[in-house]
């Protein structure tokens, strides 16, 4: 079997030698000629039924022979039957919730917290005709209810890297199907469907496309499951357009090297953080501490290129003292970005949940990029070193304590 960075390069593109070209040819039809309007009918009725290819795409909300060499070469890297791509990460979860509950006849979900912001506001908004019981890792097996018809896990989380055991949680849901956002491991890190996961799913905008020019989301899993998120994505139009396709496609090709080199600085930057003055908890899977079940080496493969930290002062201060750092939510770029969880991407989880599951208000994340690594700490050095200067020794002693890192709430 190849090696990950053989897949990641050649994934998709079994057929270019024989088609005689070297990169991906990008489709961009909307629609496509049906010379034979029963066979064209036939196709139709295929795709309607689930089906991953037919004798014409038919029409691109359908299929898209673009998006379709993504999902292919998405699917080799996570070790699954197959793969379906999206127009954003929030239609990926939108759409697998919608297969996993209603198509299926059941209406509740159970999620473990911290999860992307969205994906949390989603799941309590209702807005998909589900109930949402948040439960820790450790206690999935007692929020499950017979009309349960998901359980959704992130790990390492957003946005505070929190580590759960997949296989642990899988054992925990019994029948019901689990989904992992593997979003901050990418495949390169972690493999979520082969320690029991049904669904993987991927913010594509990240570390996929990786360049902060492309949107969409992608869910790896089998045939069967396939079928029904291809069948949602076609009734609700949930599309990747073609272009996303192609460049979330040619981004697999460095991923494996971007992740790693990122990961190398990250890990610097972290232990570095951990000592600094101005800096109260560091929350990164190489620190030590941070993973007690012993999830590195067995579950992830690496501790990956995200950290968050807290501030001992106003993290929006530290934020604005930085001239290298995006401040910019997302995450998986080429340059170094940071973000304010309570403020941006976690704004709509209410406080009291955020707290509850380790999000504080003076909680940054910073997704390391892969610029020079001493350019990235100059610049983080200055920003913090000009907060803790200037700031209130008595409040620095008060708020010394740190916040509870482990702490949540069934
Ligand atoms: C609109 S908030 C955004 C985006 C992204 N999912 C993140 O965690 O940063």
């Amino acid at each position: 079997m190849a090696g990950m960075r053989t897949t990641a390069v050649h994934g998709g593109r079994e057929d270019l030698g024989a088609l005689g070209v070297h990169a991906a040819p990008i489709d961009l039809s909307t629609t496509y000629p049906i010379p034979d309007q029963a066979a064209g009918g036939e196709a139709l009725q295929s795709f309607a039924d689930g089906a991953a290819e037919a004798a014409s795409p038919v029409y691109a909300r359908l299929h898209n022979p673009t998006v379709a060499r993504f999902e292919r070469a998405l699917a080799r890297l996570e070790g699954t039957e197959q793969a379906v791509a999206f127009g954003s990460g929030m239609a990926a979860v939108t759409a697998v919730v919608q297969a996993a509950t209603v198509l299926r006849g059941k209406s509740h979900v159970v999620a473990v917290r911290p999860l992307y912001g969205g994906t949390d506001h989603l799941l309590s908004s209702g807005l998909l005709g589900v109930r949402t019981t948040y439960a820790t890792a450790d206690r999935v097996a007692d929020a499950i209810t017979p009309d349960t018809g998901l359980v959704v896990l992130e790990t390492p989380a957003n946005p505070n890297l929190d580590l759960a055991d997949i296989a642990a949680v899988v054992a925990g849901a019994g029948t019901v199907p689990v989904m992992v956002d593997n979003t901050f491991a990418t495949p390169v890190l972690q493999n979520p469907a082969a320690h029991g996961a049904a669904y993987v799913l991927h913010s594509g905008t990240k570390y996929l496309g990786g360049h902060g020019d492309v949107l969409g989301g992608v869910v790896a899993c089998d045939a069967e499951r396939a079928g029904a998120l291809r069948q949602v994505r076609i009734v609700t139009g949930a599309v990747l357009h073609p272009l996303g396709g192609y460049l979330m496609h040619r981004g697999l090709a460095t991923l494996p090297l971007r992740v790693e080199a990122a990961q190398r600085s990250a890990v610097e930057i972290a232990r570095r953080l951990a000592e600094h003055p101005a800096v109260g908890a560091v929350r990164h899977p190489s620190l030590p501490g941070a993973d007690p079940a012993g999830l590195l080496g067995r579950q992830l493969r690496g501790p990956g290129a995200v950290l968050a930290f807290t501030t001992r002062e106003n993290p929006t201060d530290v934020v604005r003292g930085l001239g290298l750092i995006t401040p910019a939510v997302s995450l998986g770029s080429v340059d170094t970005l940071i973000e304010h969880p309570a403020g941006l991407t976690h704004r709509l989880v209410p406080s009291a949940d955020r707290n509850a599951c380790g999000v504080p208000e003076n909680l940054l994340r910073l997704s390391v990029g892969l610029e020079d690594v001493e350019d990235i700490w100059e610049d983080l050095d200055k920003a913090l070193s000009r907060e803790w200067n200037s700031c209130d020794l008595d409040y620095v002693k008060a708020s010394s304590s740190d916040f509870p890192l482990s702490v949540h709430n069934l």
